[in-house]
């Protein structure tokens, strides 16, 4: 069975690659259809959906996955928040949320603003594509937990939700 990833960022088809590793996994540039820096848990997760249903219906037989960055408040705060979604050939959808920490209110405020959270994490460690790297969550970890670490927990979120259902 083919697994088809909504998206060339590597952090992101790693990660599916390292859970489902005994499978083809192919990459598919799946637009999220919501706003380029999403702002709240619903919109990351619709993003995480959007992709993963065109993946779906590009293959028949494929299963897709979508995965989204985004942050979202709780209170005055602001959060990085990671969304992944898994769609079936009978299209039924998983989805699964990842970890998530406080962002430094000088990168909020940045956010806040308007500028995306790539091009500022990009900035803050005068580092090039940290979105494709470590992540903002390796950045202000300390490198205890990179991007890639933190998709591959929401995949196995999704892949463990679907076993189970399948053979319900
Ligand atoms: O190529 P795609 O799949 O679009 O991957 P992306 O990292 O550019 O895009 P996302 O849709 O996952 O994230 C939305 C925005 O938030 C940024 N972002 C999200 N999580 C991040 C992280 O951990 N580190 C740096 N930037 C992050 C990202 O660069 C985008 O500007």
């Amino acid at each position: 069975m083919r697994i088809i990833i909504g998206s060339k960022n590597p952090t992101k088809w790693k990660a599916v690659q390292d859970v489902f590793d005994t499978y083809q996994v192919d990459t598919l540039n799946a637009p999220s259809r919501v706003s380029s820096q999403p702002f709240s848990d619903e919109e990351t997760r619709e993003g995480a959906i959007n992709r993963a249903l065109q993946c779906a219906e590009s293959t028949p037989g494929a299963i897709g996955i979508g995965l989204e960055g985004g942050v979202m408040y709780i209170k005055d705060q602001l959060y990085l928040c990671n969304w992944g979604a898994l769609v079936t050939e009978d299209e039924n959808i998983y989805t699964a949320s990842g970890a998530r920490i406080v962002l430094p209110i000088d990168i909020a405020e940045q956010l806040k603003a308007g500028s995306e959270l790539g091009d500022i994490m990009d900035q803050y460690t005068r580092k090039e594509e940290v979105r494709e790297n470590e992540g903002a969550i390796g950045i202000f970890t300390n490198d205890s937990i990179s991007r890639r670490n933190m998709f591959v927990h929401v995949v196995k979120l999704l892949r463990g939700q679907w076993e189970y259902w399948i053979n319900k």
